[in-house]
Parts: C-alpha cells; sequence; structure tokens
C-alpha cells in the first residue's frame, strides 16, 4: 500500500468524535410510551400533576400528631379514617388520631404517622403507641414533583425507569428524536448463522446477534443483512443494499489479510476518515464513507467488535458520554504501548479483578464481565490502586 491519505491510528476520543460528525441529526416524533424504550428524548418533559397529590401516609398505621405522642406509650381516640382516593375531611383534635393506610391522605391537625407495628388496639375507639410517631413518614405534596416542573432534560435517553417517571408525570405519549437506522453486515467465508451444523473451519456469526442487540438498546432501527462472503463484488451489492440507512456497520475483514476487502474496499473505492484506533481490543477498525454512506468497519473478532461498539459507537449514536466510575483495582492491569487498554473484569464488593482470559477471541470474557477497566497508554495499574470503569 502506498501512504495512506488518512489518518491511521487516532485516539479513541477522535475515533468517536469523528463517527459522530459524519451521523445525521434526525428529526422529532410522537411515540406512545410502550414504544420508546431506549429512544433519545427530543424535549423537555414537564410534570402534569403534582406527586405525590396531596401530603399523604408512607405506611399502614394511624396519623395523629407529633406533639401528643412523645411521651409514648400514649393512648388516642380514633376519629376516623383515610384511605386512598377516600380521604377524612375533619380536623383532628389534641388526643385524637385516624387510622390511614400507605398513600392516603393526612387530614388536618395531623403531621405525624406511627406504623401498624407500634400499635395496641385498646378497644373500638382508642389505640395504644408503643413509639412517638414520626414525621418522617409523611409524603409532603409534591415532594417527589410539582405541577408543572421540568423533570426530564431534553437529549436523555429512555431506560425503564425514566419511561417509568414519564407515565407519572402523566404522559401517554413522549416526543422522541427519529430513529437512526442502522444496516448491520457480517462479512466473512467462514461466517454462518447459528441453528445449522458447522462445517470444518466455520463458526457461528455471533457478532450479529449481539451487535443488533446492542443497537436496539440504543434506540436505533436494525435492518439486518445478514452475511457477505469475503469476496469484493458480493460486499460491493450489500453496500448498494445499505443505501437507505443512516449508517452501515459491519463486522470483519478490517485487518491485514489477503481476503479482508471491507478495507480494501473502502481504501481504494470510497473515502476513508481512519484506519485504526489506538486501543486494545479492537484497533484495526475503519470509518469511512461509500457513495455517502458512513461505514464503520467492526473487527471481526467478536470481543474486539462489541468492545469497540460500546467504547465508540455507542457514544456516538446516542450522544451520551460514557459511564465511568472509579473503583479500586483487586489486582494489577497492564498498561500497552502506544494504545488505551480496555480489559474485560469483575467487580466484587467494590474492587475490580481483571478477567483471568482477554483473547478477543474469547466470548465469554465479556459475557461474565462487569466492567471494562480503561488502562491509559503506558500507566500501568498496580492492586490498591483505582481505575476507571465502564460499567457494561
Ligand atoms: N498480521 C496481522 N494480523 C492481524 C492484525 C494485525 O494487526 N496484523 N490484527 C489482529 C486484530 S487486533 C484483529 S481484532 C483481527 C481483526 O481482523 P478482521 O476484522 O479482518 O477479522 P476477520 O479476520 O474477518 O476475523 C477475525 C476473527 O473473528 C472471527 N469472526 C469474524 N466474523 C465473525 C462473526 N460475525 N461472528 C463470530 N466470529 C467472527 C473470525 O472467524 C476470526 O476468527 O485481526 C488480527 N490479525
Ligand atoms: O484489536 Mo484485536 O481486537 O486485539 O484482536
Amino acid at each position: 500500500m502506498t501512504a495512506p491519505s488518512f489518518p491511521m491510528f487516532v485516539s479513541v476520543e477522535d475515533a468517536r468524535h469523528l463517527l459522530a460528525r459524519l451521523l445525521p441529526v434526525k428529526g422529532e416524533e410522537t411515540v406512545p410510551l410502550a414504544a420508546a424504550l431506549g429512544r433519545t428524548l427530543a424535549q423537555d418533559v414537564a410534570a402534569l400533576v403534582s406527586h405525590p397529590s396531596a401530603t399523604e401516609s408512607a405506611l399502614d398505621g394511624i396519623a395523629c400528631r407529633e406533639a401528643d405522642t412523645l411521651a409514648a406509650p400514649v393512648t388516642l381516640r380514633v376519629v376516623g379514617e383515610s384511605r386512598a382516593g377516600q380521604p377524612f375531611g375533619a380536623q383532628v383534635q389534641a388526643g385524637e388520631c385516624i387510622r390511614i393506610y400507605t398513600g392516603a391522605p393526612l387530614c388536618p391537625g395531623t403531621d405525624a404517622i406511627c406504623p401498624v407495628e407500634q400499635l395496641e388496639d385498646v378497644d373500638a375507639h382508642h389505640v395504644r403507641l408503643l413509639r412517638p410517631a414520626s414525621r418522617g413518614d409523611v409524603r409532603p405534596e409534591g415532594g417527589d414533583f410539582h405541577a408543572g416542573e421540568v423533570v426530564l432534560k431534553a437529549g436523555l435517553p429512555l431506560t425503564p425507569s425514566r419511561l417509568a417517571l414519564v407515565a407519572a408525570l402523566g404522559h401517554a405519549e413522549v416526543k422522541v428524536k427519529v430513529r437512526l437506522s442502522v444496516a448491520l453486515l457480517s462479512t466473512g467465508d467462514e461466517v454462518v448463522a447459528p441453528g445449522t451444523p458447522l462445517q470444518p473451519g466455520q463458526v457461528y456469526d455471533s457478532n450479529s446477534v449481539g451487535l443488533s442487540a446492542m443497537l436496539q438498546e440504543c434506540g436505533c432501527e436494525v435492518v439486518a443483512l445478514g452475511h457477505a462472503p469475503d469476496r469484493p463484488d458480493a460486499l460491493k451489492a450489500m453496500l448498494r443494499e445499505a443505501g437507505g440507512a443512516d449508517l452501515l456497520l459491519t463486522s470483519g475483514g478490517v485487518s491485514m489479510g489477503r481476503y479482508d476487502f471491507m478495507r480494501d474496499l473502502l481504501v481504494e473505492h470510497g473515502e476513508v476518515e481512519f484506519w485504526k484506533i489506538r486501543m486494545r481490543p479492537g484497533g484495526p477498525a475503519i470509518l469511512g464513507r461509500w457513495n455517502g454512506l458512513p461505514v464503520f468497519g467492526l473487527p471481526g473478532n467478536p470481543v474486539s467488535s462489541l468492545v469497540v461498539f460500546q467504547v465508540i459507537v455507542k457514544p456516538a449514536l446516542t450522544g451520551q458520554p460514557l459511564r465511568t466510575l472509579r473503583l479500586k483495582a483487586g489486582t494489577p492491569f497492564k498498561a500497552l504501548p502506544d494504545k488505551t487498554a480496555f480489559w474485560r473484569a469483575t467487580v466484587l464488593n467494590g474492587e475490580v479483578y481483571e478477567y483471568a482470559r482477554q483473547g478477543s477471541g474469547v466470548l465469554r470474557s465479556l459475557s461474565d464481565a462487569d466492567a471494562l477497566v480503561s488502562v491509559p497508554e503506558g500507566q500501568a495499574v498496580q492492586a490498591g490502586e483505582s481505575v476507571e470503569a465502564l460499567l457494561l
């Protein structure tokens, strides 16, 4: 190959940035909550109601005046009952209480709760409190959110708990970004779909399955192109098929072999943004364009393709930074010259331990792992020091 006219050995940050720059800015659409998992919020979401809608009890028990109970054990007169949807409207006087249930509103005059576990029935109209009632078991009106308050900001991905929150705010639908459409292709003569017997030298296509699931988690629409053999004409046909997508994600064929045509096609017939990232696993990844279609070529090795997805592709697709935290290293973590290492690791009691087998073909190193520990170029970590961990 003559001297390349494109950058090689780019940093992890530059790879992410260069990919994000090629992705189109999508419009907005409104979807029902049931269809919004993983989607990106297109606008701020404000509460239509306050929650709790009234000051209410967090426990089943009685509501009373705290001041009446400080000298517990004490006996109070029961003057009524408050249930969710059937509040007690009258004023409670000194020495009185009402029976109350979780989520039911307090009534005027009450400011504290005593749970049933701390109560004894004296007779049909009196209860004895074994402990003072507590203001801490009162949930104030609007303690979670107030009507009109902006609770979720545009740009956030909709996780299950955020979707539950949108429903609690009173919305049945939500405005989200139109999904990026990502065509997905596995390459390699030896790659076959699972479910058929393997011939000698073949391997099951795990990349398509893992990458498709990761794309769906990112809220993308997946156009599954299946698999192409290591032949330039077959690859070109697939590239044409991917034409309508916002991005083509491939795996395999990006390294130095004679049959690594994916790379050759982009280098010779497309435009290359970069080839090779200063990271391991996943170093040989390539970013380019084919007739205007952005193409990200992931390495074929199963761990490499999924790690590059997590570290580079996912943040570029979602616009969200990686969620990392610092943990204490339970084992040493090696540094590599000239590249960032992403070691698969397990987390136990707040410490992070290197997974025993780190080969790029050992898929269990990823499926068993809790975290990827990132070790910057040349900065080895000793046991006991802190490391940056990306939780999986
Ligand atoms: N001489 C060199 N050889 C290699 C280098 C290098 O720098 N010099 N880099 C190595 C690294 S690092 C990686 S990573 C791999 C990436 O190679 P390719 O992207 O060209 O991948 P393939 O050769 O097509 O396949 C590698 C490996 O992965 C298996 N594979 C491929 N596709 C799938 C799939 N869809 N599902 C499951 N497994 C798949 C394939 O059978 C091979 O075992 O190159 C190194 N070589
Ligand atoms: O980058 Mo490769 O993933 O080390 O095998």
